[in-house]
């Protein structure tokens, strides 16, 4: 924690508060470790600063005054968003980047404002610094919307436009029409499901006409709504249904109960679901018995699967890639930066990039939302070129959904690999029965991974806990199985969901799991990595883990990955930091645009980051390095102004930072962090 007013002399500043009353003996700096106090050196120590009374509710930093939101009617909302659309600060897009009125194809029915002059005259001043595109001697796609207009030139040839050439992944209009109709055809994940002997509850209407004439291909051209939205994704099946089955297959895998944590669902919808998901219990043990799957090998086992049912449906589905034939990803010793929801967007991974990271990944993207063509949730699936091995984190509760989502993503996205959240703690995915609820559920795992696994060639890792509930570790049951079941690599974090972030990564069981993996599973410890030493250590310490995966420590000090490359605690200066942040601010304003919501936009994501990086305690100011993740800072100055200020856990600070890379916030701007990952004490979300 550190001083929110910018340091006069360190030292001065210090002995002015101490001159008149006797100190008490200072704890050393052994001491101060041992009750995880950060031993930051005397002479930078300073005062606790004075805050401001706690804010009420719904205040947030950056001056902004409370405003009670009222509730306003849907069609109150539409006609609000109309008449600010026809404003003169809403230029039409084409208009915009084409300087011509007559470029937009929708005339004056057009809902955007085509008054080019009105526009020019309320916008406000252009920012500092060049344009990002212009920069990289590009056609700015904002064209007299950019904040940067000023910089633009002339003479840039329109193939110079970036669109098209650089990031990955986007969703086309065709196939987002596809999904919101429910015309997305998922042959591979269908066949799958019903060789295992599950229930595909996202079955469509069209495909279950298919069912019932094995004759007819798959021809899905109905206009029938999915299922989706109708089953309930909170209901789950009588665990004792599931001890028993467990009993029948081999070593009895207990399943707790998770009544707990997910509410039942109403009896109807019980009714309907527990029927639907009968099959999927039964499946593996049992289920594939069924009707034409009897005389099939079960996929797993890496035999050709022969399938009478799936020719009918003309699917090329003869061979299911077998593990031994899937790409392999070698993890060993690659710098893998995690998932991280909202932090870890596009920019800020391409910054990780440039810093030393080899592995990345996107940010966890719900199946459901995925397969109903949500814009938003397909956006985390961008990737950046500089991504060479990239991988995308998906999160679902049912086989039926995930392997539908891991064929949609195999079709239609560039990617290395597929991991499965089996992790998140966070309670709308859990109470759903995805993220850590599934530890409860091996038999949904397995059921998951088969499914998933079988539908593409690409490695599909998975991304678990230490256990769902505190002292019943579960991972290493699963280590020894799950690359039987089709998976490639498995990340173990060594927490419980219960624990969230409140104790130390239980690293002595992550190895203990990676003791029992097979020889062809790479095991990626995760936990509380912070330093190139901590990486050499877990790595050297079991030879059986491929590598660590790094999450709050790339946030909290990106070049870390510099650093375990170089072999080095690197202090780093604040001019040096402020780099990086305008790095991160330049690839956000091309990743997010370069005109006012582009622009506020990155303000927001830096701002979220920025709730990170100030924990960083630079290398110089400590009597002990190197810095750990639980160590609570005293409140201390930098080294200078600058300094100081990145230290600040105050969100006006922060929002001073933003405002020397991104200038001033517009008026009535707030920011309260989403992670709030400055509270020590406090459970933090992933
Ligand atoms: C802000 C934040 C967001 C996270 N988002 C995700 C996510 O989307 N998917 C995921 O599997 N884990 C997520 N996690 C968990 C991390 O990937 C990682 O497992 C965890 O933080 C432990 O690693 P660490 O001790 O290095 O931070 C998130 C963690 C944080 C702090």
């Amino acid at each position: 924690m550190a001083a929110t007013t910018p340091a006069t002399d360190p030292p001065d500043a210090l002995l002015a508060v101490t001159a008149d009353a006797p100190t008490p003996a200072r704890p050393t700096p052994a001491e101060l470790v041992a009750r995880a106090v950060a031993p930051v050196k005397p002479a930078f120590l300073c005062p606790p600063p004075v805050r401001e009374a706690p804010k009420e509710e719904g205040k947030a930093a950056g001056g902004g005054a409370v405003v009670k939101v009222e509730k306003k009617s849907k069609r109150q909302l539409k006609r609000e968003r109309q008449q600010e659309q026809k404003s003169t600060s809403h230029l039409c897009i084409e208009v915009g980047k084409s300087g011509n009125v007559d470029s937009c194809k929708y005339g004056t029915s057009c809902h955007f404002s085509h008054d080019i002059n009105a526009y020019l005259s309320q916008k406000p001043a252009d920012l500092e610094g060049t344009c990002p595109f212009t920069a990289l001697g590009h056609l700015c796609p904002y064209g007299l919307t950019c904040r940067f207009l000023s910089t633009h030139k002339d003479n840039l040839a329109p193939q110079n436009h970036p669109e098209g050439n650089c990031e990955r992944n986007p969703l086309s209009k065709e196939i987002q029409k596809l999904l919101w109709k429910s015309k997305y055809k998922f042959p591979k994940a269908s066949a799958q499901i019903k060789l295992l002997g599950l229930k595909d509850g996202n079955k469509n209407k069209a495909e279950a006409v298919n069912d019932d004439n094995p004759d007819e291909t798959c021809n899905l051209n109905g206009d029938d709504k999915t299922l989706l939205s109708s089953i309930p994704e909170n209901v789950e099946p009588d665990p004792t249904l599931c001890k028993e089955i467990d009993n029948s297959g081999g070593e009895p895998l207990v399943v707790d109960s998770v009544e707990s944590v997910e509410p039942r669902a109403s009896k109807k919808s019980k009714v309907e679901v527990d029927e639907t998901r009968d099959n999927e219990i039964k499946g593996p043990t049992t289920g594939i018995h069924d009707n034409e799957a009897e005389s099939e090998v079960n996929s797993i086992s890496g035999v050709k699967v022969s399938s009478n049912n799936q020719s009918s449906c003309k699917v090329d589905l003869i061979t299911i890639p077998h593990l031994r034939e899937k790409k392999i990803i070698d993890f060993r010793e690659k710098l893998y930066l995690a998932p991280l929801t909202t932090v870890g967007n596009l920019p800020f991974r391409r910054l990780c990039k440039t810093l030393g990271a080899d592995v990345t990944c996107g940010e966890m993207a719900m199946c459901t939302n995925l397969l109903q063509g949500q814009a938003s949730e397909w956006a985390l699936l961008r990737r950046h070129p500089s991504e060479d091995l990239f991988g995308v984190q998906i999160c679902g509760p049912y086989p039926d959904t995930v392997a539908r989502t891991v064929e949609l993503v195999d079709n239609e996205c560039s990617v290395d690999f597929i991991d499965i959240n089996m992790g998140c703690p966070i309670d709308i995915v859990v109470n759903k029965g995805a993220g850590s609820s599934l530890l409860t559920k091996p038999m949904r795992i397995r059921s998951i991974v088969q499914a998933a696994s079988t539908v593409t060639e690409k490695p599909l890792t998975v991304k678990v806990r230490t256990a769902f509930f505190e002292g019943r570790n579960r991972a290493d049951s699963l280590v020894s199985d799950i690359y039987n079941w089709g998976a490639s690599a498995i990340t173990i974090h060594g927490r419980s969901r219960q624990q969230r972030y409140s104790k130390l990564a239980d690293w002595d069981y992550i190895y203990q799991c990676a003791q029992k993996a097979p020889d062809y599973l790479h095991v990626i410890g995760n936990g509380d990595v912070f330093s190139f030493t901590d990486w050499n250590k877990h790595v050297s310490d079991c030879s059986k883990i491929s590598t660590c995966m790094i999450a709050r420590g790339a946030l909290i000090k990106p070049w870390l990955f510099t650093e375990i490359k170089e072999q080095r605690h690197w202090d780093i200066t604040s001019g040096e930091r402020l780099n990086i942040l305008k790095d991160f601010v330049r690839f956000g304003l091309e990743h997010w645009g370069s005109d006012f919501k582009g622009v506020e936009t990155t303000r927001h994501f830096l701002l979220e980051w920025l709730s990170y990086t100030c924990r960083y305690i630079p290398v110089g100011l400590l009597d002990v390095i190197p810095q750990r993740l639980n160590w609570r800072p005293p409140s201390y100055y930098g080294r200078d102004d600058l300094e100081t200020l990145m230290v600040s856990d105050s969100a006006a600070d922060w929002i001073r930072i933003s405002e020397m890379l991104l200038g001033k916030v517009p008026e009535g701007f707030t920011f309260a962090p989403k992670h709030k990952s400055n509270a020590y004490d406090r459970a933090e979300n992933g």
